[in-house]
């Protein structure tokens, strides 16, 4: 049987069975999602991570491409209690390393009590607990990826529904979910999809009626140039972001962001409406999040586990930003109702802009 070793933060190494070969280190996260495996494999902000699976069996339906969020998977290696013929394959074709017959309860108890932790991986015929230690002494801190948004970006822009008549939008891909574009485009949106470190020009080439930030992996501190954009254009054109986003225009307004202890990832995150006192359930995946919203902000969805923001409106701007993945994919979808709420944000300004024709 293939060898399998995962080394954790501080040395303690274990063993599982192989199920897809190689080397890797990253930081090692879990999410409780049962359900979803292809679409979380393949969504760009679990770049630079190892993602553990706390639900036991994953693979169970198969593998099919168009449930995928990119076009490749994302996280560096996979750890599951048990992983089907079909994900451990697709796995080994795309090079990423997976571990399966291990105890992920004990896993997930080190990452809750020690927090997200650097690790090391190595799976094959002839690896040694000393390879996986070996990788684990390479890996980086997350926040030290500081050109993360280049590993996950376009790099050249995008236009997807060049023909619909609804809002321009231009969606900084900061590593951007298929399903956040589709979800625009469903709604009539043309959407300009521009690089991570897009220039205000670029921006400005577009005309949009929303400035949309994407999602995406590692600190958002390290997307200076989506931080600036915010900052350049949230007085004329409404704002709208999604996780790494709501991150990135708090940054941009005055608010602050943290790292958490081990984030939150699952499909199953209760999130509190503080206006309407209605509660809904909703996928997430983040590391970070928003400490101080700052004074042009205010916090409008927290969190019910743990009161951390997860919706946030501009004060006097138009802005509306959320945490988790309004998008699903996986997951409910009890909050596409953000895509009709942010287009209808920027529709009514584009209005207000046009002089009436009487
Ligand atoms: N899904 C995301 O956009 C993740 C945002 C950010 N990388 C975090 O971990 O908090």
């Amino acid at each position: 049987m293939t060898e399998a070793y995962v080394a954790l933060e501080g040395g303690h190494v274990i063993e599982g069975r192989g199920r897809a070969p190689g080397t890797a280190r990253g930081e090692l996260v879990f999410t409780t999602a049962y359900s979803g495996y292809e679409e979380s494999l393949t969504d760009p902000s679990y770049e630079e991570q190892v993602l553990t699976f706390s639900y036991p069996l994953i693979g169970n339906y198969g593998v099919r491409e168009e449930r995928f969020e990119d076009d490749r998977v994302h996280p560096r290696a996979v750890l599951a209690k048990e992983l089907t013929e079909d994900v451990a394959d697709w796995l080994a074709s795309e090079g990423v390393p997976a571990v399966d017959h291990l105890d992920t309860r004990e896993v997930v108890t080190d990452i809750r009590d020690g927090g997200a932790m650097k690790c090391g991986i190595a799976v094959g015929d002839d690896v040694t607990e000393e390879d996986a230690l070996a990788e684990l002494e390479q890996c980086e801190a997350m926040s030290d990826h500081t050109e993360i948004g280049a590993q996950v970006s376009v790099d050249e822009a995008e236009v997807h529904g060049a023909d619909n008549d609804g809002e321009t939008v231009a969606l900084i891909d900061c590593g951007a979910k298929g399903s956040i574009i589709s979800s625009l485009l469903e709604r009539n949106a043309s959407v300009h999809v521009l690089p991570y470190d897009a220039s205000v020009e670029a921006v400005e080439a577009v005309d949009p009626d929303l400035l949309f930030i994407s999602n995406g992996p590692g600190d958002p501190v390290n997307f200076e140039q989506a931080i600036s954009l915010v900052e350049a254009f949230v007085e004329d054109t409404p704002v709208a972001g999604i996780c790494l986003g709501q991150q990135i225009v708090a940054e941009a307004l005055g608010g602050t962001t943290e790292k958490m202890t081990f984030g939150h990832r699952g499909v199953n995150q209760p999130v509190l409406d503080l206006e309407s006192g209605q509660v809904v359930m909703t996928t997430q995946n983040h590391g970070y999040t928003v400490a101080e919203p700052g004074e042009h902000l205010e916090i409008t969805q927290i969190n019910v586990n743990d009161d951390t923001p997860e919706g946030i409106d501009g004060i006097e701007y138009d802005v509306i930003t959320r945490q988790y993945h309004p998008e699903a994919n996986p997951g409910p979808e009890d909050t596409l109702d953000f895509f009709d709420d942010v287009l209808a944000m920027a529709e009514t300004r584009s209005q207000q802009a046009v002089p009436a024709d009487d």
